[in-house]
């Protein structure tokens, strides 16, 4: 068999400066010769000149690590927790928030244009507070080492544990509580769940918290039905968190990476918390998503809003509805909200949330939207605007067809994957609709290299 050529060789020391910045914030650099073979750098800005060492070397491209900075970005703000670059859950954290911001404004343009689509993508709309602390529900593994009970979060495709207790992004209560808690089950000896060996009681432990309520929700996620001495942990969790008002455990003894299952027993207090959203209250129970960065949340779905140039005749879709936070929070705008959601949880959430919120032109039901929309045309159903919010794999071919086939005026496309938001707004096209004004990234996600979009379309009249 011929022996693939590729330009580096595993632990050779190289300088080399960086062309671009991937997707993922990773750093790309290239060898003189060689525009086609990557090499992926974490923690790099675009310009930087860097000594690194080739950690892994595969057919197409390869992977470095940075030993030093030869040429540093003036847009480089260490903040000295290379241990969030390892775990690779904040890779921009070294970025003034001002490059974050243009990055993700380029990549959404890039991501519009290599879908052959010609758009303006507006300044995105940033985190004017202080872009960390925001999260508030964070779910983490925790690990037996040399006798100490450890919590962090798995490096990237792997086992590996990287320990922290300063998550960086997340609401600083969560992350006091997941150490509270760690030390609770840590005292009492609990075992934590190995994904090698695939034994041990707690998985994971997830923590959320209301922004306005502060109500206090945590999950245990265990592999085993009940814990040890259940009556006792509970007490001294009870003790240590005031503020909780939710303690769940959820049996989820899976072994791939599916972190809840639908399995929750209530071990202390309520089986949801409450939060509020524009003024609107939502009751959120465990398994139902609900957008992890409040502040930008509220900004997100009232430009939403305002882009979907809404009427007090409008009959309006929410699909993908999660707990029913954009149609609720829209209602009291229109004549009449139907929306669609999977899960069942949420959609039982989103019901209450109807009731709490005394709102009588909203309705949700459960089911895989594709299939609802499809129900909807056939029985005439001619919505003026359709919201849809879709996981990152975004929308489905049929979705978007059964959509143009009810013939909205306006379909509003909340995404958090600009990469599928493009593929899918290039249907849309070609099924008579055109993107109207600019794509307008939110960023939801500082220090990270997600970004969240709005992008309205328009039926052509033709
Ligand atoms: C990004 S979330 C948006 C939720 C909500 N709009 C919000 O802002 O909180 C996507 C939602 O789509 C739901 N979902 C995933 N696949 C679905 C499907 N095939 N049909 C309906 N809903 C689905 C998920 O359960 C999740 O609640």
């Amino acid at each position: 068999m011929a022996k693939t050529i590729v330009p580096v060789k595993l632990h050779e020391k190289l300088t080399v400066t960086i062309k671009e910045i991937r997707q993922n914030g990773m750093g790309m650099a290239f060898l003189e010769g060689w525009p086609d073979y990557p090499i992926y750098l974490a923690d790099a800005m675009l310009g930087e000149e860097v000594e690194i060492d080739i950690i892994q070397v595969d057919k197409y491209s390869a992977y470095g690590k940075i030993l030093a900075w030869v040429k540093e970005s003036t847009g480089r703000k260490n903040q000295n927790r290379q241990y969030l670059i390892e775990a690779g859950t904040a890779p921009l954290v070294n970025w003034a928030y001002a490059n974050q911001k243009e990055f993700k404004q380029q990549i959404v343009q890039k991501n519009f244009h290599d879908a052959g689509l010609k758009v303006t993508v507006a300044d995105p709309i940033t985190m004017d507070t202080t872009p960390t602390y925001y999260r508030n529900k964070t779910v983490v593994p925790l690990k037996w080492q040399d006798g100490q009970l450890l919590s962090g979060f798995y490096q990237r495709g792997s086992h590996h544990l990287v320990p922290m207790e300063d998550y960086y992004v997340n609401d600083a209560r969560v992350d006091q509580v997941i150490v509270i808690v760690r030390e609770i089950l840590a005292k009492r000896g609990v075992s934590a769940y190995d994904p090698d060996q695939e034994e041990g009681a707690i998985r994971y432990v997830m923590v959320r918290r209301g922004y306005y309520s502060q109500q206090l929700m945590v999950v245990l996620v265990t592999n085993e039905e009940n814990l040890p001495d259940e009556a006792g942990l509970v007490a001294d969790i009870v003790d240590a968190l005031p503020d909780l008002t939710s303690l769940i455990l959820n049996f989820a003894p899976k072994k791939d990476y599916v972190q809840l299952s639908a399995n929750n027993r209530v071990l202390f207090g309520s089986a949801t918390i409450e939060d509020t959203l524009l003024g609107k209250k939502f009751l959120i129970g465990p398994n139902s998503f609900y957008q992890v960065n409040p502040v930008m949340t509220e900004k997100l779905y009232q430009k939403a809003a305002d882009l979907a140039d809404l009427k007090p005749t409008d009959v309006v879709v929410d699909a993908y509805a999660g707990i029913g936070t954009i149609g609720i929070s829209v209602a009291d705008r229109v004549k009449e909200v139907i929306g669609v959601e999977v899960v069942p949880g949420a959609v039982l959430d989103a019901k209450k949330n109807l009731a709490l919120n005394q709102i009588d032109n909203a309705s949700y039901i459960e089911r895989d939207a594709p299939d609802q929309f499809e129900d909807w045309q056939k029985q005439g159903i001619r919505p003026d605007v359709v919201f849809v919010d879709p996981p990152r794999r975004g929308l489905t071919p049929k979705l978007i067809e059964k959509t143009a086939e009810m013939g909205p005026d306006r379909v509003v496309y909340v995404s958090c994957n600009p990469v599928t938001a493009a593929r899918d707004v290039a249907l849309f096209k070609d099924l008579g609709y055109e993107v109207k004004g600019s794509v307008v990234p939110v960023d939801q996600f500082p220090q990270t290299a997600h970004i969240e979009t709005i992008t309205v379309l328009q039926k052509r009249e033709d």
